[in-house]
């Protein structure tokens, strides 16, 4: 075992982190928030979620940030309140020169070790960094990699395929990339003396020294925001996130209606209204509870009144439509579901609703074992349009809400 690792396992290791956010991120263009690291992403700008990530890490000593000149304001309103010190350096015209600057700036801190960052690495999570940290030695950088998972075509002239490049052994370079400090702040000392100023990350700059890198499995998760598409992503990405943890709240809804039939009362939400006609059906024909035993099969996907209760079968000729609504209802239960309220419009001219809204609201209150406050029962006329209008039947919209167990799933 060689030193740095007997000192990192008793936790002796100086661990500095380089961010570099100096870029002007003209691939992403700037929609008026400035430059791609100062973005809204989650409702936070993408660097505060690299930052953050980085300075709530245990393992992590100091944190140096290389900001362009333009950008002071953008980062310290981005950086307010992460209760952690932090060095903030300008940095230069090219990634590599960024980097150069920032470790210069971290050298009075003496860090055995330093981890080089893109700010616009948002996903960046703990179990990657400490990968990283972990696969550094005395000799060697440590680089998260992820495979090479599409087939790799060579461009030749014009549009055309030149030829197939094998990507056995191929693998995409992340950050963060963790090297001994002394020796990549000289590797790039060096490389600035040779006027190499081309390097696109900090372990091609730790190769061209002769230092060994050693791959660690990346994240697909831990993606550079390179282009417009990247960020719109990012931002989905951390909303579908903001979701997660949400109760499982689902709607369902119901309609039906009945035509009329000589009689002489009609059976609406439970309650027998005396009326010069009555509603024709295999039951009571009462469209309100139909719409609402259809509302909530509907909130566990169970198919409808008619898959329980096909008109077909003679026992439920006449039958009262409560039977319908409490089966419903336990479904609903076996499910483990909590009903949060109900909703009934009925749709007719006549018979007037109001007067029996209070004993209608009693009899769900009954059904669905829920308090008056979460049922609701209306009524309006249909204008005296249509078949309704012509008073030819009745017609209901049941809504219901269900609260199942768990979270929504994402
Ligand atoms: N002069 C530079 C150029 C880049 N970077 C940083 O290096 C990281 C990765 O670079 P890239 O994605 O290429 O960013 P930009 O250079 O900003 O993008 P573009 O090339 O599209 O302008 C970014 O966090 C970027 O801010 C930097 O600190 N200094
Ligand atoms: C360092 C880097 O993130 C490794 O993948 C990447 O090379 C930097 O971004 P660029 O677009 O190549 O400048």
């Amino acid at each position: 075992m060689n030193a740095l690792h007997e000192n990192r396992r008793a936790n002796r290791v100086r661990v500095a982190v380089v961010i570099v956010a100096a870029g002007r991120g003209e691939r992403a263009g700037q929609a008026g928030e400035g430059p791609k690291q100062y973005r809204m992403i989650g409702g936070k700008p993408v660097i505060r979620h690299t930052l953050e990530a980085f300075a709530g890490h245990g393992r992590v000593d100091a944190i140096a940030v290389a900001i362009h000149p333009d950008d002071t304001a953008l980062f310290e309103a981005a950086a307010d309140g992460l209760g952690r010190d932090m060095i903030s350096v300008h940095g230069g015209a090219s990634r590599q020169e960024s980097t150069r600057l920032a470790l210069v700036a971290l050298a009075g801190h003496a860090p055995e070790i330093v981890l080089i960052h893109d700010g616009v690495r948002p996903f960046i999570e703990a179990g990657l960094v400490d990968r990283v940290i972990d696969g550094i030695a005395d000799d060697a950088g440590a680089l998260p990699v992820v495979a090479v998972s599409d087939t790799l075509k060579k461009r030749g002239d014009d549009m055309y395929v030149e030829g197939t490049v094998s990507r056995a052994g191929l693998y995409a370079a992340q950050t963060p990339q963790g090297f001994p400090f002394q020796a990549i702040l000289d590797a790039h000392e060096n490389a600035r003396r040779s006027g190499l100023g081309n390097f696109t990350d900090d372990a091609s700059i730790a190769e061209w020294a002769g230092m060994r890198v050693r791959l660690v499995e990346g994240s697909p998760d831990n993606v550079k925001l390179t282009w417009g598409r990247d960020i719109v992503l990012a931002d989905q990405r951390l909303g579908a996130n903001a979701m997660r943890g949400l109760p499982d709240v689902r709607t369902g809804n119901g309609y039906d209606v009945h035509a009329f039939e000589e009689g002489d009362h009609v059976t609406l939400c439970g309650v027998d209204i005396p009326h010069d006609r009555k509603l024709s059906g295999h039951s009571d024909a009462d469209v309100g509870l139909h719409a609402l035993t259809d509302a909530l099969l509907a909130t566990c996907g169970a198919g409808d009144i008619g898959t329980h209760f096909p008109p077909s079968d003679p026992q439920w000729k006449g039958a009262p439509s409560r039977i319908f609504v409490e089966h419903a209802v336990g479904i609903v239960r076996e499910r483990g579901g909590r009903i949060a309220n109900a909703d009934i419009t009925l749709i007719c001219e006549a018979p007037r609703i109001g007067p029996h809204r209070e004993a209608m609201v009693a009899e769900l209150q009954d059904m669905l074992g829920i308090s008056v406050d979460r049922i609701s029962i209306k009524a309006t006329t249909n204008e005296k349009l249509g078949f309704i209008g012509r008073s030819e039947g009745i017609a209901a919209i049941a809504t219901v809400s269900v609260v199942y167990p768990g979270t929504l799933p994402e």
